[in-house]
């Protein structure tokens, strides 16, 4: 019952969303006059006819005669009627308004609502008089279930069609040609309204376009979504959610297909028993029944035609709703696929995040030891940086104290330095006098200064006697040959030293060296060593084979000390050192510097000597 109930409420036209109550209780009171003002009870029905006609258009502040300049030429009225109980009334059309008159069509509307039994009004009510009565019959129109005029047996023919006259369709109904269906027909009926209400639900009269728009208004919220950024995981179950809602959409439409389908194989099949049933009837009846029979036959084929027709065009929309359903079923799986590929996304990207999360903590932690540590460098560093002004300041401080006193040292140094320089000046002269003297003292020793040296007895030698007796300090030596007698075994001679056999190098050397320092002054000095052969003269001069510093000879040591002087009087003056080396043998004089490796003969006698001592034709060694 509560079905019945809502089927012929959305019948008449009410919507849940409206503002205008559904229920027919409200327009009851409404029609009932209990306190609502007629402006108020115009409104409803203005909008109730604006939600049962879309292109009706009214507006909702419409006056009596904007309602009446509407509804005067009836199209209105048939059409209401129509949207009420579809086939109802033959309405009216615009476009034939000049071979159709406005007051047919307005009779044709009372005719049926007074076969409804609903209260109507006059022609004249809605020519020029008040539109209260017109009001009042659309309300009940709209508050009153609408019932069934097939289901109940009732039609509304149009004035002009044979069955038209009431009595006619009585004696019909009478005879059972006309009676009310049977409980199995009317729940057919019943049945196929509701596969009609079906089709008008939302479900099924929401067009695939509809349908495709809802989707589209999805993905429009997803992408709304990832551009917000919002959780993938969001985004995955909005899909999985469009994707349930497509198939739940889908199912639906297969579902109230077959449905449609069946009835329509059920219709044909009645109506096909029942045209048989009525064929069998003519057979046998009168002149009447022949009519009629032509009457409910042609009738029945002509709905059997528009059956036809219905079904052609349900066939087509079935094969249109399998190809949207298979568009479906292809999108479905294309965003299956897109889920999946969103899924694996998301799960890559949580792996990612666990991994960046994870990367970022370790070198957060990182960042917060090098912190500490920077920060404990960082307080070194002031540390030391304190110290260092500390340090700087002080040392600025020792800085100028070691300035004021280099200054006084300095001024010192000056005084010290100016009797230097007065030093200095007289160092030359004073030099000069020094080796004036030194000279004269070597002078004073004699320019030819004669000394021996006993050669100590050779290893082999040892069993041998010397015949030195004495050595003197002033230069005495007293030679004893016991196997001479008198005089002849004692001689004396005399020289400026005497060396004994005891004597090193370097006490040999010791009265020599006075003489190299003459050299330097600019004097001319000869050494040489005399002897019989073996009595130790190379020895002397040179030192024995392979000699040590301590063994050097007067030669090597007279060198060093040229060498040496020259050097400490080098910042004064400057000396040219060389060497030419001669060997005289059996009054044959060799050059032993010769370039050529062979020490060769002096081609002659020496006859020259240049002013500076040097040997004219010798080899110079610088
Ligand atoms: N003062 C000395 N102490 C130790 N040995 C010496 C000394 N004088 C000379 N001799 C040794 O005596 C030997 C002869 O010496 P050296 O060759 O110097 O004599 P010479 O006078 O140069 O001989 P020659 O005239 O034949 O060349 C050498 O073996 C030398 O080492």
């Amino acid at each position: 019952m509560n079905s019945s109930s809502d089927y012929h409420k959305n019948e008449n036209g009410g919507t849940p969303s409206s503002s205008v109550p559904a229920n027919g209780d409200i327009f009851g009171r409404v029609v009932n006059g209990n306190g609502e003002t007629e402006g108020k009870r115009r409104a409803y029905l203005v909008e109730w006819l604006n939600s049962l006609l879309p292109d009706l258009g009214l507006p909702v502040t419409a006056s009596d005669e904007d309602l009446r300049s509407c509804l005067i030429d009836g199209t209105i009225l048939c059409r209401i009627l129509n949207r009420l109980r579809p086939g109802s009334v033959d309405e009216g059309n615009k476009s034939d308004q000049n071979s159709v008159p406005t007051s047919e069509n307005v009779a044709r509307f009372l005719a049926a609502v007074n076969a409804l039994g609903v209260p109507r009004f006059d022609m004249s009510d809605l020519e020029k008089g008040s539109m209260k009565n017109v009001i009042d019959c659309l309300l009940t129109l709209r508050s009153r279930p609408m019932p069934n005029l097939v289901a109940d047996g009732l039609s509304v023919f149009s004035p002009t069609a044979n069955c038209s006259d009431l009595s006619s369709r009585r004696d019909l109904s009478s005879r059972g040609f006309c009676s009310p269906l049977s409980v199995e027909e009317r729940q057919k009926v019943l049945s196929e309204s509701k596969f009609q209400r079906a089709l008008r639900s939302p479900v099924m009269s929401e067009p695939s376009a509809g349908l495709m728009h809802h989707v589209g208004h999805k993905f429009h919220e997803l992408d709304y979504l990832l551009l917000q950024n919002a959780p993938t995981q969001r985004v995955a179950c909005l899909l999985r959610k469009v994707v349930q809602e497509i198939e739940r959409r889908i199912s639906t439409q297969a579902e109230h297909l077959r449905t449609q389908n069946n009835l329509f194989k059920a219709r044909e099949e009645k109506y096909q028993s029942r045209i048989r049933v009525l064929e069998a009837l003519a057979s046998g009846t009168n002149e009447e029944s022949e009519l009629f029979r032509s009457h409910i036959l042609q009738q029945m084929k002509n709905e059997k035609s528009k059956m036809e027709e219905k079904k052609k065009t349900d066939d087509e929309d079935v094969i249109r709703l399998k190809k949207e359903k298979e568009h479906c079923y292809l999108e479905i799986s294309g965003l299956k696929q897109e889920v999946k590929e969103l899924e694996r996304l998301l799960a890559d990207s949580g792996n990612k995040e666990k991994e960046l999360q994870a990367n970022s903590e370790s070198k957060c932690q990182s960042w917060t030891k090098k912190e500490l540590v920077y920060h404990k460098f960082m307080d070194f560093q002031l540390g030391s940086l304190k110290e260092l002004r500390l340090s700087s300041v002080s040392i600025k401080q020792e800085i100028l104290k070691a300035e004021r006193s280099y200054t006084n040292e300095f001024d010192h140094l000056g005084v010290k330095l100016q009797a230097l320089a007065d030093a200095a000046e007289n160092y030359h002269s004073l030099l000069t006098e020094n080796r004036k003297l030194f000279n004269e003292l070597q002078d004073l020793k004699g320019n030819i200064r004669v000394y021996c040296r006993i050669r100590p007895f050779l290893p082999g030698q040892k069993e041998k006697r010397t015949l030195v007796e004495h050595i003197g300090d002033n230069g005495e030596l007293v030679v004893a040959d016991r196997s001479k007698p008198g005089k002849d075994g004692h001689r004396l001679f005399k020289f400026n030293k005497v060396y004994g056999s005891d004597a090193t190098q370097g006490e040999v050397y010791t009265d020599t060296q006075p003489l190299i320092r003459s050299v330097l002054d600019g004097y001319n000095v000869c050494i040489f060593a005399y002897g019989q052969t073996g009595s130790g003269k190379t020895y002397t001069m040179s030192g024995p084979n392979n000699a040590t510093q301590e063994n050097w000879g007067v030669n090597y040591r007279a060198l060093n000390d040229l060498f040496d002087i020259s050097q400490q009087r080098k910042s004064s003056l400057m000396y040219e050192i060389g060497v030419q080396m001669v060997e005289i043998y059996n009054e044959q004089v060799r050059d032993l510097l010769s370039s050529d490796g062979t020490p060769k003969k002096y081609p002659s006698q020496i006859t020259k000597c240049a002013s500076n001592a040097l040997l004219e034709n010798l080899s110079f060694a610088p």
